[in-house]
């Protein structure tokens, strides 16, 4: 397991119902809005080391009482999520979609339950992950694109417009959609990205799509 996903595991949330009931809060949202089963606690949280660091440090007492929402990544059974992929520069693109794909199998994401929508370009990602936002069959929106600078400044608006659009998709849906566009000053940056020496960004992206939907349909519903 890698480094990234396995500090997701040990950030596991935890909080006691106990706190909850000390506290009163959130007076609103009870039992539903509060942490969800995990034996596997913050570092510290409720251990003979938290107490006796409470002893030593009267702000580590107030710390112990903050509750941590964090998504994650061992739940995504029944989840759902769509990919949308820019054609241009596919022999980019390509490999960042299967990154993603593979990585969503391996967390347990069903075939079934993900939907792959071709666009031409990363111009064209942030309209079409606003609809599939809004189309309420998601629970989160990965865009995956890869700009890559020529002679001009062009590269400069589809990398801005990509990011804003990407961005707004999931502020105006609800849904969170992940920016997994690559903006690359040459072919050889893009590739080393796209399952090269620096890793694979779509596989990156599909671990955050997946920690957003478990963030937000398991804690923030
Ligand atoms: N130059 C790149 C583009 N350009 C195409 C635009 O995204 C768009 O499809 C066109 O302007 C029509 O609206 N797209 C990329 O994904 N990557 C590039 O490097
Ligand atoms: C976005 C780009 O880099 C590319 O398609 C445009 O290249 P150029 O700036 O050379 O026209």
């Amino acid at each position: 397991m890698s480094s990234f996903a396995a500090s997701h595991l040990r950030l596991v949330s935890s909080a006691s119902s106990r706190l909850h009931h000390q506290h009163g809060f959130p007076p609103h949202r009870p039992a539903k809005f509060f942490f969800s089963s995990s034996s596997t606690s913050m570092p510290g949280f409720g251990t003979g080391v938290a107490l006796e660091r409470k002893k030593k440090l009267s702000s580590f007492v107030e710390a112990a009482a903050v509750r941590h929402f964090v998504g994650s990544l061992t739940r995504a059974e029944g989840l759902r999520f769509a990919v949308v992929v820019a054609r241009f520069n596919e022999i980019v693109t390509k490999p960042l979609l299967e990154g993603a794909l593979e990585t969503f199998k391996r967390y347990s994401v069903k075939e079934e339950d993900i939907d792959v929508v071709w666009v031409p370009g990363s111009f064209e990602i942030g309209i079409v992950a606003e609809k599939l936002g809004k189309s309420g069959n998601y629970h989160a929106i990965l865009c995956i694109g890869a700009v890559i600078r020529g002679d001009t400044t062009h590269y400069d608006a589809v990398a801005n417009s990509a990011a804003s659009g990407v961005l707004s998709a999931g502020i105006n849906s609800g849904v969170p959609c992940v920016f997994g566009v690559l903006t690359c000053d040459d072919m050889e940056q893009a590739l080393n990205r796209a399952g090269g020496k620096s890793g694979n960004k779509g596989s990156e992206g599909a671990l955050t799509a997946i920690e957003m939907a478990s963030l937000f349909q398991h804690h923030l519903n």
